[in-house]
């Protein structure tokens, strides 16, 4: 394949000799991150001190929230970086529900724990039901009020139909919660056109932002003036330095900011976001499919192997077997240096970020595997 993105992989800094494919859980590291993180705590930290908070720090969370708004669909103004995308999930459900009549919280019977987890807290908190559905019989109803999708499955990688499924939802009145975690910054994702009531999504992934670098939340314009999230923590507040004793949200998004932002995490993720400076997304997801395609050409006859990521166009960057053997598996190939993951009970992941992935990462992880069954 004619490969726009190869130049690319030599912005990262990885072995020749290690096959990643574990960058939907970890993101590899652009080389410019550790410069940009020895700036600011070297010069913004270390020689401007506490003035650096009005020479770009305080505003950074918007500013950083701003260009992923431009990889996920979304004007600027609408996202704001902050946080786990637990808590972001927390104030986006509460939020969606808040002052609602309808009945019930739907979420996706295969989601990540940590969405699920929150939903069930949110329905105690509020008093409403939590149903669990498969994405494909959400059977949505009037008595809905918000309904919480995985763009992207982490365990098979299917991807699910976000204009179809926020119109179901739409249709019946109720709103649609996405996370974006395994499909921000490899699919293309058209927020604002879809009509998208809030979404979340962590930077750690095919973000690059490093380990624990802070998620995102979502609010369209429209939203902003009724999206009332509980966790009232002083940077939301229309006016923080007023340091006023009660609390008013500032209109605009930063309403869904909480607390101090994690600068080092925050800047070290805006310099990772350069990347993308470089790249067109039609190209990350042309080379996303195809490598993945790839991948699976070479392993999906091979024995005790059941592919469980869908063949067509329904999947995101992973390929996901299942084998019984498969935490083995996934442990003597860390060792070969080909490193995936593994999900319980019996699923190997293999993870594909076009960006830094190549044809020949997925040859040497295929031909591994076959080595090891
Ligand atoms: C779909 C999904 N949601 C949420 C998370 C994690 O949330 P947090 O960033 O709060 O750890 C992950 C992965 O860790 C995930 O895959
Ligand atoms: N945040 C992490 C911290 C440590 C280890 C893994 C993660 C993951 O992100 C797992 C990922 N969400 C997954 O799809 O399995």
């Amino acid at each position: 394949m004619n490969d726009p993105l190869a130049h690319i992989r030599d912005l990262f800094d990885l072995d020749d000799d290690v096959v990643y494919l574990d960058g939907n859980s970890l993101g590899a590291p652009p080389k410019a991150v550790a410069d940009r993180v020895q700036d600011v705590v070297r010069h913004q930290w270390g020689r401007r001190l506490i003035r650096s908070w009005s020479e770009g720090w305080w505003e950074a969370p918007e500013r950083v929230g701003n260009r992923i708004g431009r990889l996920i669909g979304a004007k600027p103004g609408q996202v704001v970086v902050a946080d786990s995308t637990s808590v972001n999930l927390f104030k986006a459900l509460m939020a969606a529900v808040r002052n609602t009549d309808r009945m019930e919280i739907v979420v996706d019977a295969g989601t990540f724990p940590t969405d699920g987890y929150i939903a069930r807290s949110v329905a105690e908190l509020t008093g409403l039901a939590l149903r669990p559905a498969p994405p494909e019989e959400l059977d949505l109803r009037d008595t809905t009020a918000v309904v919480l999708l995985n763009h992207v499955d982490y365990r098979t990688g299917r991807l699910l139909d976000m204009a179809e499924l926020t119109a179901q939802a739409h249709a019946v009145g109720a709103k649609v919660v996405w996370d974006l975690c395994h499909s921000a910054g490899v699919l293309p994702i058209e927020l604002d056109a879809l009509d998208v009531d809030l979404a979340v999504g962590c930077t750690y992934k095919f973000l690059n932002g490093g380990p624990g670098s802070p998620a995102f939340i979502y609010v369209p314009k429209h939203a902003q003036p009724t999206f009332d999230q509980p966790l009232t923590g002083w940077t939301g507040h229309e006016v923080p330095f007023a340091m006023s004793s009660e609390y008013t949200p500032d209109p605009g998004v930063s309403r869904a900011r909480v607390g101090t932002p994690d600068i080092l995490s925050m800047l070290a993720l805006d310099a990772a976001l350069d990347v993308w400076d470089h790249v067109d997304l039609a190209d990350v997801r042309a080379k996303g499919l195809a490598l993945t395609a790839h991948f699976r050409s070479l392993v999906e006859d091979l024995p005790g192997i059941e592919v469980l990521t869908p063949s067509d166009e329904w999947r995101g960057h992973q390929v996901s077997l299942r084998h019984p053997d498969a935490e083995r598996l996934m442990a003597e190939l860390i060792d070969r240096q080909v490193i995936g993951d593994h999900r319980p009970p019996d699923v190997l992941r293999f993870g594909f970020a076009p960006l830094y992935n190549t044809f020949d990462d997925a040859d040497r992880a295929a031909t591994t595997l076959k080595q090891l069954l």
